[in-house]
């Protein structure tokens, strides 16, 4: 996929985001290109060493300066879920060029600055320049009014409240994703305690479940959940501080390093709401854990809200220290298992759904078929199919999806499935024989099953019309596709079929 492909597939992607006009518009005027090796070096120093590495090229200083801080990373997020391998941007005005930079200069990035003093980082900062505040608590480098003629799509009155309004913003949802609220979470089987925590948390942090832990596999929405209960805390009002325990173990580093431990102190302890992800990471850091549990014990104290996630429980952490381990659990612990086929289907149409992204139900089904613990590669795939059949210009048919999804990775399972496995497992679900099934028998409660095997191998494998007939006593290939289209219209109408043929594919990928 070419750059421009990437970029204008992006940029559709970016509709259901809260991104301003403005810098909509200046999203639309940007360029991407990729960035070669000779110039890595401008990337965040964090940035993983296997991301694909892109420079987009944004009209001005001051889209430069708001893209970098404000949507970068939700730009690499989106970028990443449909090319399915970590991205890393570097955001620039379109009239630099590598050469101009004089070497002996290194990125802005990589230069020392002491940690920024403020409770209200923005989202992404170690992407980002380390802003620098004024007297008023706003970043300089974005409240600074753009040059003469540097951007000619707002007059200045409307720069003016977009940026009171951007400050604001940026002060009080800091580094939540826009995209994760409850609104936006499906719930089922599999998250029902997690998310009903979630929003009684929520609802009134440090009066029911504190702490609440919550755990799970990757992918399977902990992230999601913690950014919905810090929307809702920043929306009543409330001082919310989400941070990776990566980032809380590299600020007290800093402070250690800068001597700012009060107000590293002072920050942690003035919030109302703090969310914790990936708590498993400070175990065994020994000045981290402990600090950590100071912080633990004063917002304990004060009844403010603590929320942590992990990918295990807390037994099961195991270089963590006993006293925090105990604390973890003195509140809830609700875990969150992979998601079941419907609620992988529902998660796929409420995301196509928001993407304007008309996708056949059997499409849906065919996805959340092959991607079965990971929602974010299951919304991978949809942003895949996407990107492919818009650069192929074709129209969505199962083989499109087929060829789409194909072309994905290894947390994806490719059909590997031969055409009398399937029969055996449609003849398994109905419960009669697979001899009776390839026979001559026309009773209905024969020829339905026989049909949608038909249809299933159809779907499932390259076996052809003549060869599907030949399984099933001998039939012509006309018979087979008659199957295989009653079926098909069927579906349509019937749910009680659907759901069989669900359950079917269901087992089939399970095998
Ligand atoms: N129940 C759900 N409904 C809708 N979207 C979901 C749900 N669960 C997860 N997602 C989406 O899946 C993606 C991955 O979720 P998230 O980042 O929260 O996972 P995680 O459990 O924190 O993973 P990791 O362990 O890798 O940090 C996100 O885009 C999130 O919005």
């Amino acid at each position: 996929m070419n750059t421009a492909t990437i970029w204008r597939t992006t940029l559709t992607q970016l509709d259901m985001t809260p991104i301003d006009a403005l810098t909509k518009t200046w999203l639309q005027d940007a360029h991407l290109i990729e960035l070669p090796a000779s110039a890595r070096h401008e990337l965040a120093s964090d940035a993983p060493e296997q991301s694909l590495a892109f420079a987009l090229q944004v009209p001005n200083d001051l889209a430069c300066d708001i893209i970098t801080t404000r949507w970068q990373g939700l730009l690499e997020d989106v970028m990443r879920d449909m090319l399915g391998q970590p991205v890393a941007l570097v955001v620039r005005n379109s009239t630099y060029t590598t050469a101009a930079v004089p070497e002996v200069i290194p990125p802005v990035h990589e230069r020392e600055v002491p940690p920024a003093r403020t409770a209200h980082p923005p989202m992404r900062q170690h992407h980002a320049p380390p802003p620098q505040q004024n007297g008023n608590g706003y970043y300089d480098d974005v409240s600074r009014p753009p040059m003469q003629n540097e951007f000619s799509y707002a007059s200045p009155n409307t720069l003016e409240d977009w940026e009171n309004e951007q400050r604001a913003n940026m002060l009080a949802h800091n580094r939540l994703n826009p995209r994760y609220t409850f609104g936006a979470f499906i719930v089922g089987n599999s998250n029902r305690l997690a998310h009903a925590a979630s929003l009684a948390v929520a609802e009134a942090p440090g009066e029911s479940y504190n702490p609440l832990f919550l755990y799970g596999g990757v992918g399977l929405g902990k992230t999601h959940l913690l950014h919905a209960i810090g929307h809702q805390g920043v929306d009543t009002g409330l001082a919310v501080l989400y941070v990776s325990s990566e980032q809380f173990t590299n600020e007290i580093v800093n402070a250690i390093r800068y001597r700012t431990t009060e107000e590293f102190r002072a920050k942690y302890r003035s919030v109302d709401i703090l969310l914790v992800d990936d708590i498993q990471f400070i175990a065994g850091k020994e000045s981290t854990e402990e600090e950590f549990f100071h912080t633990f014990n004063s917002l304990y104290e004060m009844s403010k809200q603590i929320v942590i996630c992990s990918d295990r429980p807390p037994k099961a952490i195991l270089s963590l220290e006993e006293r925090l381990r105990s604390r973890f659990e003195w509140g809830l612990i609700a875990d969150i298992q992979p998601p079941d086929l419907e609620t992988r289907m529902a998660i796929l149409r409420v995301k196509a759904d928001l993407l304007h992204y008309h996708v056949p139900d059997e499409i849906i089904a065919y996805i959340a078929g092959r991607v079965q613990t990971n929602i974010r590669e299951l919304e991978g795939c949809l942003n895949r199919l996407m990107a492919y059949q818009k650069l192929h210009r074709v129209e969505l048919t199962m083989d499109v999806a087929r060829a789409a999804i194909s072309s994905l990775g290894t947390d994806t399972r490719e059909p590997t499935l031969n055409s009398r496995q399937i029969a055996q497992a449609v003849a398994d679900y109905y419960h009669i024989s697979l001899e009776a099934m390839c026979g001559k028998q026309r009773d209905k409660y024969i020829v339905t099953p026989r049909q949608i095997a038909m249809y299933l191998i159809r779907q499932e494998t390259s076996t052809s019309l003549l060869e599907i007939g030949q399984l099933f006593g001998g039939r012509d290939h006309s018979t087979v596709l008659h199957s295989c289209e009653k079926i098909d219209r069927t579906i349509h109408v019937n749910q009680t079929l659907r759901r069989e043929i669900l359950a079917i594919r269901e087992q089939l990928m399970r095998e």
